[in-house]
């Protein structure tokens, strides 16, 4: 169910679904999105998997403030302890999935697995991010959105999904500036190199071959940094396989479940 708690002091929205299986799965979600992406993967899971998505700061419906990698991890943490979600699966996609790399190597025992979505240690460059934000200042969300929705979806997706397309991009154009901003400085700033490959738990890396924002080469690099980690890769799918590939997303999660000690 949909609801809120105050962390740190800003609200966040969550929402969770409660179930009786072992290890519960928590999604955590990209820039520009909110936890609606992640809704055809959770349809496709059994039922009676334990389920947590949220807002991440100054996304959907959560207040902003939040600024480094750790604040965001260190605000997942805390949502995880109020639910009282131990030893779970966590699966992030983009900058979501360094979230969670984040969050693992800081708190080892909330995380049993990780499954790393289109995502990698480090993402872009300074100056890209720098040139993004400065954008963002010049001309806002809006004027950029179709460049971005660009590198979210394959072309097939965009040809075949015309109205999904534009919903997402509504999602992305609506996201507070701010929240977006300042999700675009964590990126810029963080470096997960040397935490992530102390990364000792399970880990499935995903990678998309028509993802023009973490190719597949990028992924792939993430996932030889960590010594238990597999990799797969998903033919004409972009950026968010949550979105393109959810049933084959919900099945590699299922398999990594099922490999978990
Ligand atoms: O918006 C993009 O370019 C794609 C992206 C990078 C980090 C993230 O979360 O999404």
């Amino acid at each position: 169910m949909s609801d809120f708690l105050t962390i740190q002091g800003r609200v966040h929205h969550f929402d969770l679904r409660p179930g009786t299986a072992r290890v519960p799965i928590v999604f955590v979600n990209s820039l520009g999105t909110d936890l609606r992406i992640w809704d055809r993967v959770i349809a496709a899971l059994p039922a009676e998997w334990t389920v947590l998505t949220y807002d991440k700061s100054g996304h959907g419906l959560s207040q902003g403030g939040a600024r480094t990698m750790e604040e965001f991890a260190s605000d997942l943490a805390a949502l995880m302890e109020a639910n009282s979600l131990e030893g779970a699966m966590v699966c992030g996609v983009s900058v979501g999935g360094m979230i969670a790399q984040a969050l693992a190597a800081s708190r080892s025992d909330l995380v049993a697995g990780l499954v790393l979505c289109n995502t990698a240690h480090r993402i872009g460059t300074p100056e890209s991010w720098e040139e993004r934000i400065a954008a963002l200042d010049t001309t806002g969300l809006e004027a950029m959105a179709d460049g971005i929705i660009e590198r979210w979806f394959s072309p097939t997706f965009r040809r075949d999904h015309p109205q999904a397309t534009a919903g997402y991009r509504m999602m992305l154009a609506r996201t507070p500036l701010a929240g977006y901003r300042a999700v675009c400085a964590a990126i810029r700033d963080a470096d997960l190199t040397e935490a992530t490959q102390r990364l000792t738990c399970p880990t499935l890396c995903v990678a998309g071959t028509d993802d023009r924002a973490t190719p597949p080469d990028l992924v792939q690099a993430l996932s030889q940094l960590i010594p238990t980690a597999g990799f797969t890769c998903y033919d004409n799918v972009g950026h968010l396989p949550c979105i393109e590939a959810p049933d084959r997303l919900a099945r590699d999660i299922q398999t990594h479940m099922a490999a978990l000690p």
